[in-house]
């Protein structure tokens, strides 16, 4: 595929660095398995029918956190993801390949076009039969990535996002543009305009965490959240109900995990810690398991990994930990 060297960084092989146990794939671990293809000099792999692949894309961007008011450092947060998931054991089978696809990036202020190329370059992958696992970067993240899903499949069938986040990520454009929270105003806009119908859920809201405004235009745009407060036992049941119906009224699911869904004491590393969200429990590990087996799943990310505000490595280890999750289920 066509991409533009000035959005673009391959990762180099030997970035993927950690402990050896051996070489039986039993003992391996994910630096040992994971493949890194320079799109500039190579196409990204077919995947044979049957087979499984996923394809690693880091999303290098400050720009949309900074328009909109943010802490930035997210920029880093692919490599910061890197680091923290080499270490971890293979889990998944010895078929299933990942392909680590490098960065997109936003140098130069343009995030329009840096959005553009990670759209263009998750299209080519689904082309190709991957299954896209992006790391952020700022929330922006969603529109390019949403851009490239809606590309590449058949425009009769819908896509249902499934957001968890505390923000609703709703917001108008601000005086510097569209920023890490306007994508999903952005995407509604986008339906509208195309006559889609625009099928958000967003789990984990805080209501200290998004204004009045924000809940009003949700409820505009006949958006249903899950609040984070349904996460303590007694709501457990009711979450896993709506996620399901959700998942039952839409064709493909796009899954989307903003780091500050977090309680800040599990995910300090973000531009807007949660200080009341969720926990990182078994419980929000089976709302993954739900998504993952409902044979609906096209597309996933992980955003807001910020490093710059990361305490030992704590938000960087529970990204790979998610990750882990979403890679190891086959
Ligand atoms: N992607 C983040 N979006 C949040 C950030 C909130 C904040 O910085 O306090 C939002 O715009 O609402
Ligand atoms: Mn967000
Ligand atoms: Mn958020």
């Amino acid at each position: 595929m066509e991409i533009d060297q000035l959005n673009y960084k391959c990762t180099p092989q030997e970035n993927w660095q950690g402990r050896t146990d051996g070489i039986d794939f039993t003992q391996q671990r994910w630096h040992q398995r994971i493949q890194c293809i320079d799109l500039q000099q190579n196409e990204i792999p077919s995947v044979a029918s049957g087979a499984i692949a996923f394809a690693l894309i880091g999303f290098s961007s400050d720009e949309g956190v900074r328009r909109n008011g943010g802490r930035t450092g997210a920029v880093n947060g692919p490599a910061a993801f890197r680091k923290a998931s080499a270490n971890l054991p293979v889990h998944f089978n010895e078929q299933t390949a990942i392909y680590d696809l490098g960065d997109i990036c936003c140098t130069d202020g343009n995030l329009e076009k840096a959005q553009h190329e990670l759209a263009k370059l998750v299209t080519s992958a689904l082309h190709k039969g991957l299954t896209p696992l992006l790391i952020g970067g700022g929330h922006e993240i969603a529109y390019g990535h949403y851009c490239g899903i809606n590309d590449a499949i058949n425009p009769e069938k819908s896509i249902g996002i499934i957001n968890f986040d505390a923000h609703f990520d709703l917001r108008e454009k601000g005086s510097a543009g569209f920023s890490s929270g306007t994508g999903f105003l952005q995407i509604a806009n986008d339906c509208m305009q195309s006559g889609k119908t625009f099928n958000y859920l967003p789990v984990g809201i805080q209501k200290n965490g998004n204004t009045q405004a924000l809940f009003l235009t949700a409820e505009k745009l006949g958006v249903a959240h899950i609040p984070a407060a349904l996460f303590a036992s007694k709501g457990q049941e009711e979450v896993l109900a709506k996620i399901k119906v959700f998942i039952d009224s839409v064709d493909h699911v796009y899954l989307t995990i903003c780091m500050d869904v977090f309680s800040a004491a599990f995910s300090p590393g973000v531009s807007a810690p949660a200080f009341t969200g969720i926990y990182p429990d078994h419980f929000f590990f089976s709302c993954l398991e739900l998504i993952m087996t409902s044979g609906k799943l096209i597309s996933m990310d992980i955003a807001e990994l910020n490093p710059v505000y990361d305490e030992a490595d704590r938000t960087a280890k529970l990204t790979a930990a998610i990750a882990f999750q979403l890679l190891s289920a086959n």
